[in-house]
């Protein structure tokens, strides 16, 4: 099956790894050693791979991207209803061009969702970030489908980071420790109006911020681009039921910079509009995330990142989104 989509990026079946991954002795299965082999090729070579064998349904997968097909649909006004303010704590729907990536504005629109937490709980850096998600109303049961599946895919991305965290030599738990116990998460729902033009980005290059990122992509058009360490661009090929995962900024720290997080754009070059719903798995909001001590040990810094050594997962975010929303205007 698999092979018949020619990706250039590795596809992973994670089957053996989920197996076993609640038995602290893991490391010994055949089946989970020859997953983490993968994995650890992956997270050298591109930073990118498909994950299939992973668990959840592909009946949700699909519902997820329907249900978000629906929703950008509708009338310019009803989407506005959930509008993103930055008082409300950049959670909602945001029209095209309201997104800049290296201040060019991006061809796309998106309902951007983060982790809900009390008033107060993340102090002043948290303070940016307060607010309720905005669901859509319509589909009606957006809401409760999204909940469960934020549910499946935060199980998902902890076991694939046991996974990762035995491919760098660890124990399958060195991701668990006490900069993860209270993991965050941003959930962005992005819709790509077909263009039929190169030069038109819809998403500008960049890293992604956390640890892990789980991409749910419409099956029929090929948009996202990744960028190999050659140079060359290249092509995330859908395939139906995977999820491609990829490694995020706190994830380079930690690894002492063993695994980098990588570039990445978005161009939809076809006439037909696509959606992608992308999960990402983080850190602690208010982790001061450094390289572990696990593999600061085992490998001593390769220094070819961009990314500091240091850094307070929440602030690195919020420094992010303040910059992509620099020009959002709440009362316009
Ligand atoms: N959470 C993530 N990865 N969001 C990516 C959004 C697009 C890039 C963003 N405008 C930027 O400039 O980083
Ligand atoms: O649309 C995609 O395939 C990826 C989107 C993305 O990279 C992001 O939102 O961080
Ligand atoms: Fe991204």
């Amino acid at each position: 099956m698999v092979t018949d989509y020619k990706s250039l990026l590795p596809v992973i079946d994670i089957g053996p790894l989920l197996a076993k991954c609640d038995d602290s002795d893991m490391a010994d299965d055949a089946g989970v050693a020859q997953v983490v082999r993968k994995l650890d090729r992956a997270c050298r070579d591109v930073g990118f791979f498909y994950v299939i064998g992973h668990g959840i349904s592909e009946d949700l997968i699909n519902k997820v991207k329907e249900m978000t097909h629906q929703f950008f649909q509708l009338p310019y006004e009803e989407k506005l209803k959930i509008k993103i303010t930055s008082a409300g704590g950049y959670r909602g729907y945001q029209r095209i061009g309201v997104n800049f990536t290296s201040g060019k504005q991006d061809m796309h629109e998106a309902i951007d969702c983060y982790r809900e937490f009390e008033q107060g709980k993340h102090g002043d850096i948290g303070k940016v970030l307060e607010g309720q998600n905005q669901w859509p109303g319509n589909p009606q049961e957006y809401k409760d489908v999204m909940e469960e599946y934020i549910k499946l895919c935060t199980d998902l991305s902890r076991n694939i980071l046991r996974g990762i965290s035995l491919a760098l030599g660890g124990s399958p738990y060195e991701f668990e420790g006490k900069m993860l116990r209270d993991p965050f998460w941003v959930m962005r729902i992005i819709g790509y109006p077909g263009v039929n033009q190169e030069d038109v980005i819809g998403c500008g290059a960049h890293t992604d911020y956390g640890l892990l990122t789980l991409i749910n992509q419409d099956d029929d058009k090929t948009a996202l681009q990744v960028k190999s360490v050659d140079g060359d661009w290249i092509p995330a090929i859908p395939i139906p039921g995977s999820f491609i995962c990829n490694i995020g900024d706190m994830l380079t720290i930690l690894t002492n910079g063993v695994y980098e997080s990588t570039l990445h754009k978005v161009i939809n070059n076809s006439p037909r509009y696509r959606v992608c719903v992308a999960f990402f798995y983080e850190t602690n909001f208010d982790a001061e995330v450094e390289p572990l001590d696990v593999f600061k040990e085992k490998y001593p810094r390769k220094v070819t990142s961009q990314i500091a050594k240091r850094v307070v997962y929440g602030q690195h975010l919020i420094n992010k989104v303040q910059a992509t929303f620099a020009n959002l205007v709440d009362n316009s």
